[in-house]
């Protein structure tokens, strides 16, 4: 059978603390379907967003984390790769629960990726800036003032910018964590809208505790318990049947469970 992950890891471990004392991630071995959009779901301190830090590598950074194990992007094992870290993280684009501007203009936000990691001509640039705003539909709010700082735009704005930053360095992979849950419900919506749109040509993997966006938004669904990938699969199995009584009892509390008679991925105007 060909594997169509875009993504995937191996028997991942991974430890916090200075003495290995606290193991957040235990053999984790989960596939992230290309094209397609995961949600990684649990209950708190499960190890969601441990996961989804490993992918690309972002614990290295910590002074007392230690992963062991392997991700594969494609076919290519990322912590023992001779790449440069950076260049792995183009790959695999990060946008964080918290909206952030760069201390510059929402156009320089936005080229400043592409800059580090080559030599574009100033008409690459500017065709870049807009290929990738048009992704996360903030062209039209922006276009007559790209030279504005972005820190003017609103929240909501600033979250699009972010996954239009990680756009822009053109990732196949776009881990999002918890994006939406500093945004009021429009913004929420128009960031949902954006993620649909995206996995036509990312794979999009994602943590929410909100199980409503789960039900809207996922084809893939991995279920998190104790540092274990108790359960994964596509989302109409994970959700409508899902097979170990930890997940059951997740889902069915937070009012999961089936989808549309049709199966077909709704936008709510309320969570
Ligand atoms: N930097 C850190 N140092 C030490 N322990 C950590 C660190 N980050 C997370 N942990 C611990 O690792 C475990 C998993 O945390 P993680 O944040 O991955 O869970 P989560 O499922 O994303 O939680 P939540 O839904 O509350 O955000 C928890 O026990 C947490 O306390």
């Amino acid at each position: 059978m060909s594997d169509t992950s875009a993504i995937r890891t191996e028997n991942l471990n991974l430890f916090y603390g200075r003495d290995k004392t606290n193991q957040a991630l235990k053999q984790v071995s989960v596939r992230f379907p290309a094209n397609q959009l995961t949600t990684i779901i649990g209950p708190s301190g499960c190890g969601k967003s441990s996961l989804l830090k490993s992918l690309n590598r972002l614990h290295d950074l910590k002074l007392h984390a230690r992963v062991e194990g392997e991700v594969y992007v494609g076919q290519d094992p990322i912590y023992r790769s001779r790449e440069p870290v950076p260049d792995l993280r183009r790959r695999i684009g990060y946008v964080s629960q918290k909206p952030t501007a760069l201390p510059m203009s929402i156009y320089r936000n936005v080229a400043y990726g592409p800059k580090i990691h080559g030599r574009p001509s100033r008409q690459e640039l500017d065709e870049l800036v807009e290929r990738s705003l048009r992704k996360v539909n903030l062209w039209d709010e922006v276009k007559d003032r790209l030279n504005a700082p972005a820190a003017d735009l609103s929240v909501g704005q600033i979250q699009r910018l972010s996954l239009a930053r990680s756009l822009a360095v053109e990732p196949e992979v776009v881990l999002c964590d918890e994006v939406t849950s500093a945004l009021d419900p429009i913004s929420s919506e128009r960031v949902e809208e954006t993620l649909l749109a995206l996995k036509q040509d990312y794979t999009i993997i994602m943590v929410t505790h909100l199980m409503p966006q789960v039900q809207r938004l996922a084809d893939h669904v991995v279920f998190m318990y104790l540092g274990d990938a108790l359960e994964q699969g596509p989302a109409s199995e994970v959700l409508d049947a899902p097979s170990s009584e930890r997940a059951r009892d997740f889902i069915h509390g937070h009012g999961g469970g089936a989808k549309s008679p049709s199966g077909s991925v709704r936008l709510a105007s309320s969570g």
